[in-house]
C-alpha cells in the first residue's frame, strides 16, 4: 500500500456526479484531485474544477485533454456517458491506470470492449457504487433464492429525476440480476422491460421492471416480491449523489494495488460471494 496521495483525475467533471465528485475527492484522506476533464467544446473548459463545485477556487484547470491528463495520474472516475467511457478505458489501459466507471445504460457490445480494457487495467464498475444499494443487492439475492419462482413474482420498480437519459437504471439491472442469481436464471431471457396494451398475464418466473422519471429524485429502488395474499418489499431511497461519489473514490483507493481486472463493488465492499 504507497502512503503518498492517490492522484485522481475526474472525467465528465462538469456533470451532476461530476461536480459531486471534486468535493468528496477533497474531504478524502488518502486522494487528491489530479485533473478534471470535460468534453471538447465545454463551457466548463479553462474554469477551475474547485470553483465549479463550489469549492472555491483548488488550482485545477477543466481541461479537454484526458491522455495529457492520465499520463501521470494514477485512477480516473467516470460518470459520463456508454461511448465516452469506452474510450476513456482504452487511454486508461495505455496508461496503466485504474478506472472507475459509475456511467450507466451501457449496451452488451460497450460492455465487452470494457472487459477487454480490463485484461490490462484495474477496472471497477458498478450500476451504483453506493454501500446501500450493494447491500440491497445481496439481500434481494437470498430472498429470491429463498421464494419459490412459482408462487412469488418479482418486480424492480425505479423513480429518478426528470434529466436521466436511460432506463431502466443500472441500479434496477443490477438488482434484477441479484433476483435473477438467486433463482439461478439468466436475467437477460427472463426480464420483462415494459409493459404496454394487452400483455396477457403475468409469465410466472419472470422478473419485471417499471420506470419513473420526475422532478430532482436522486435514486429510488423497491425490489418487490409478490406473493399469493402477501407482499415483501426492500429498498434503498439515495439522499444525495455523495453517497456515489463515496464509494467511486473507495473503489479507486481499494484498486490501486491490485492485478489487472475487471471488479465490482461487491469486490471492493467484501460482499461477494461468488
Ligand atoms: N453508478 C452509480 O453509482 C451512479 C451512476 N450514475 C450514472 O453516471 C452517469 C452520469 O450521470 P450524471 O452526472 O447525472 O450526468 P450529467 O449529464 O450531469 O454528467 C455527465 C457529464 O459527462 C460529460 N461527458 C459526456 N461525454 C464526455 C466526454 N466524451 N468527455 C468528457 N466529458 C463527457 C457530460 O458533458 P455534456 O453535458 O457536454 O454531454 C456531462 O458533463 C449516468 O450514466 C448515470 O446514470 C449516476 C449516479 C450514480
Ligand atoms: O442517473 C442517475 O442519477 C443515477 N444513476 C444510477 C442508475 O442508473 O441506477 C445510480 C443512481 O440511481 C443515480
Amino acid at each position: 500500500m504507497s502512503n503518498t496521495e492517490m492522484k485522481l483525475v475526474v472525467v465528465g467533471a462538469g456533470g451532476r456526479m461530476g461536480q459531486t465528485l471534486i468535493r468528496i475527492i477533497r474531504e478524502t484522506d488518502g486522494a487528491v484531485l489530479h485533473a478534471a476533464i470535460e468534453r471538447p467544446g465545454s463551457p466548463f473548459i479553462g474554469r477551475d474544477a474547485g470553483e465549479l463545485a463550489g469549492l472555491g477556487p483548488i488550482g485545477v484547470e477543466i481541461t479537454d485533454d484526458p491522455l495529457a491528463a492520465f499520463l501521470h495520474a494514477e485512477g480516473v472516475i467516470d460518470f459520463t456517458a456508454p461511448a465516452a467511457s469506452v474510450n476513456f478505458a482504452g487511454l486508461a489501459a495505455q496508461a496503466r491506470i485504474v478506472h472507475v466507471v459509475g456511467t450507466t445504460g451501457c449496451s452488451t457490445a460497450d460492455e465487452e470492449k470494457l472487459e477487454a480494457a480490463a485484461r490490462h487495467a484495474r477496472i471497477v464498475k458498478s450500476g451504483n457504487m453506493s454501500l446501500g444499494v450493494n447491500l440491497l443487492g445481496v439481500l434481494v439475492e437470498q430472498a429470491a433464492r429463498a421464494l419459490d419462482p412459482s408462487d412469488w413474482d418479482i418486480e424492480v420498480l425505479e423513480m429518478h429525476h426528470k434529466h436521466k437519459v436511460d432506463a431502466p437504471s443500472g441500479t434496477a439491472l443490477l438488482l434484477g440480476e441479484a433476483a435473477a442469481r438467486g433463482r439461478g436464471i439468466d436475467l437477460a431471457t427472463h426480464s420483462v422491460r415494459v409493459r404496454d396494451g394487452h400483455t396477457g398475464p403475468r409469465e410466472a418466473g419472470s422478473i419485471g421492471f417499471a420506470t419513473l422519471r420526475g422532478g430532482s429524485v436522486v435514486g429510488e429502488h423497491t425490489v418487490i416480491l409478490a406473493g399469493e395474499g402477501e407482499l415483501v418489499t426492500l429498498s434503498h431511497s439515495a439522499g444525495d449523489r455523495s453517497i456515489f461519489a463515496r464509494g467511486a473514490v473507495k473503489a479507486a483507493l481499494w484498486a490501486r494495488d491490485k492485478k489487472p481486472g475487471f471488479y465490482s463493488m461487491l469486490d471492493v465492499l467484501g460482499l461477494n460471494s461468488n
